[in-house]
């Protein structure tokens, strides 16, 4: 049976959680925030205001992968957010046996700074929304995915994604 695991991609405060939370409702497709897959010691990294470096972060993307792996084998889809910088990272999470796709919440740092600025009671600090952009690799043409501008409310990206990606046709969209 083949599954699907649509990733929610993007720098830190995009929006990921948000419109994931929406995807899931929609499509009925069990979720997972890439937050909880952190060890503890890349939390305190971020904490301190330092970024993680690719070594902080392969242990992580193999985790998120295996996660949608376990899912897929008995044909479960499944949403996930990540910010999944680079493509290197991409390609980790491609290593599921699921078919993974990507929804790329693309904004300017004025935006998503702003955000972050007023976001409360969570760990990342928004001095590091620089370095998030420093290693963004958008999706390249190859890559199976979606970039839409999170300057748009949440349900207008939601109806986008599903568009996009032709996910309207889900049998289990409602
Ligand atoms: N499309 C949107 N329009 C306006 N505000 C938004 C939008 N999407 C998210 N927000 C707000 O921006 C803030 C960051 O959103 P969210 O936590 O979903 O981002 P994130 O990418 O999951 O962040 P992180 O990676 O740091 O966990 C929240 O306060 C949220 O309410
Ligand atoms: O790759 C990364 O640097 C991390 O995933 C960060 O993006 C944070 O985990 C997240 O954005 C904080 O909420």
């Amino acid at each position: 049976m083949s599954s699907t695991c649509l990733v929610v991609m993007g720098v830190s405060g995009a929006g990921k959680s948000t419109v994931a939370q929406l995807l899931a409702h929609h499509l009925q497709w069990p979720s997972a925030e890439a937050d909880d897959f952190h060890p503890e010691a890349n939390i305190d990294r971020m904490t301190a205001g330092l970024p993680l470096t690719d070594d902080d972060r392969m242990p992580w993307l193999r985790s998120i992968r295996d996660w949608s792996a376990r899912h897929s084998a008995d044909g479960t889809s499944t949403i996930v957010t990540c910010s999944a910088l680079k493509r290197t990272y991409r390609d980790v999470l491609r290593q599921s046996r699921a078919s993974v796709r990507f929804v790329h919440l693309s904004g300017t740092a004025e935006t998503i700074g702003g955000r972050l600025t007023s976001r409360s009671g969570h760990f990342m600090p928004s001095s590091l929304l620089h370095s998030q952009f420093d290693d963004l690799e958008p999706l390249e043409p190859d890559e199976d995915g979606t970039t839409v501008d999170t300057a748009n409310p949440p349900e207008d990206l939601v109806r986008q994604t599903l568009a996009a990606l032709d996910l309207n046709t889900c049998p289990a969209v409602r």
